[in-house]
């Protein structure tokens, strides 16, 4: 039986999947949620920190399309994200024999799913810059586009912190530190049945339902036999002068799948910049709840954005590769903020959203794939749908547990991911990073949460 006095541990509750979970069980008048986690709502190291992501449609499969609307549905018109949602449009492009053979593919499922019209395929440089004037001058000989009039970018972290103050409203319990980070499962007798868990400082709480939504963590605190795989991405961001915002002012977010994307400046004027790559793994020996022995996962630092990480010197020539090529007046400006971000890949790229087959009421909410930030204000319906069994078949056949079925350390892109033991760089104590992180924290990081709500029970 669930119903709204059921409770519901919720781990990674201040991050993307987690604070969505969060919220749909509040709106449903659930009374006893308890979010736990690291840091508070937005989590300092929740992939969804972020100053931007972008806002599209995916067309992977019938579920991805689904969830697709349904969240640019919720960015549009529910108050607690609408105003994070800016319209600029966006221009996928590229180069290279095989990007364009991407984008080509692109039009061809946009046109299967109904939906050619809500596109312009670009095919000179000249149409690229009559679309993006901003483009005027790049190196963008050869390319080829497709201009998304619908979507633009997400004001993420300001999301989630959106979320973190619905949920106080709704009297939503925290814990967070020690007290909020996830160590065990507490088991019934027979082994078969969850009955809550334990966290670091060694509190134990009793719940009806468990969930751990803790992203690119996952596979060290709980044995995922190998469907997830956790890699990094990285970012920097550049500050423009105030005559530099006001030409950028509207740009589309600008995607070259070769080099990396681009946003218009935000309020602050402040533009990041990605590269585009297979990501970056950390193996390490952990022994994850429910594996027998120590085994080797790729896992992010235990403090993976914070204070002092960067990224390596080797995405420096990257991330400066892509602004030459599509920022080129800005190309010997100062980077500040660099970061990198995990996410937890699968072999298949769909979420792996499930109750754990050896643990009734235990439930896993990750393998998010790197795409999954746009569907923060839908996402937690669908988990709230699993841990009612009422989750539609499609969606259950596609989040299902599934080990065996692929190499999650294999990306999706064109080629294997690098270690981050083999790249120096980015792991050091440096003034910039100390001051950069302050910078971060400024702008896009700091909870707005007041800090009597959180709570340690
Ligand atoms: C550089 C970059 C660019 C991206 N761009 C886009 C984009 O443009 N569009 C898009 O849709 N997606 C994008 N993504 C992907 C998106 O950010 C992720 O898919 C999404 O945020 C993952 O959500 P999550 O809830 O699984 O993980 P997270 O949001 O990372 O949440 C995990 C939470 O678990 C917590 N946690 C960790 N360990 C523990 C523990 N032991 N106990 C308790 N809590 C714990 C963390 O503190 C965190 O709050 C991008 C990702 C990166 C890295």
């Amino acid at each position: 039986m669930f119903n709204i006095d059921s409770s519901v541990l919720i781990f990674g509750g201040a991050g993307t999947l987690g604070s969505s979970t969060a919220l749909h069980l509040a709106r449903k008048g659930f009374r006893n949620i308890h979010v736990l986690d690291v840091y508070p709502i937005p989590s300092a190291q929740s992939a969804g920190n972020d100053l931007n992501k972008i806002m599209g449609t995916s067309l992977r499969n019938p579920v991805d399309k689904q969830l697709s609307l349904e969240a640019e549905d919720m960015w549009s018109n529910d108050p607690t994200f609408s105003p994070f949602y800016h319209r600029s449009g966006r221009l996928d492009c590229c180069g290279s024999p095989d990007g364009i053979q991407d984008l080509r593919d692109t039009v061809a499922k946009l046109q299967q799913a109904g939906l050619g019209h809500t596109v312009e395929w670009l095919d000179t440089e000249a149409q690229i810059v009559q679309r993006v004037p901003q483009l005027a001058g790049s190196d963008i000989q050869g390319w080829k586009g497709i201009f998304f009039e619908k979507g633009g970018w997400l004001a993420a972290a300001k999301a989630i912190d959106s979320v973190g103050k619905e949920l106080v409203r709704h009297g939503v319990k925290f814990s967070f530190g020690d007290s909020g980070v996830f160590d065990s499962l507490i088991l019934s007798d027979d082994g078969k049945n969850c009955l809550g868990a334990v966290t670091k400082d060694g509190t134990r709480y009793l719940a009806d339902r468990v969930v751990l939504a803790s992203g690119a963590w996952t596979p060290s605190l709980v044995d995922l036999e190998d469907q997830c795989c956790s890699k990094a991405w990285v970012y920097a961001h550049m500050q423009l002068t105030p005559d530099e915002v006001k030409a950028y002012a509207g740009c589309p977010v600008v995607y070259n799948e070769d080099l990396g994307f681009f946003f218009e400046p935000n309020e602050n004027g402040v533009i990041k910049v990605c590269d585009e790559f297979p990501g970056f793994t950390r193996y390490k020996m952990h022994q994850p709840f429910g594996s027998p022995k120590p085994i080797s996962v790729s896992v992010p630092r235990s403090h993976a954005r914070h204070p002092t990480d960067t990224y390596p010197h080797a995405s420096e020539v990257t991330i400066r590769k892509a602004i030459a090529a599509f920022l080129p007046k800005f190309k010997d400006k100062e980077l500040f903020n660099r970061a990198m971000c995990w996410c937890a890949d699968t072999a298949d790229a769909n979420l792996l959203i499930c109750e754990h087959p050896l643990w009734k009421n235990f439930f896993l909410a990750t393998g998010d794939s790197g795409h999954s930030f746009k569907l923060l204000p839908i996402i937690g319906k669908h988990i709230v749908e699993l841990l009612a069994g009422t989750l539609q078949k499609d969606m259950r056949e596609a989040w299902r547990w599934r080990p065996g079925s692929g190499d999650a350390r294999k990306s999706v892109r064109r080629a294997s991911a690098k270690d981050l033991a083999d790249l120096p760089g980015w792991k050091h104590e440096s003034k910039e990073s100390k001051e950069s992180s302050k910078e971060q924290n400024k702008d896009i990081g700091q909870s707005s949460m007041d800090p009597s709500c959180c709570v340690s029970v």
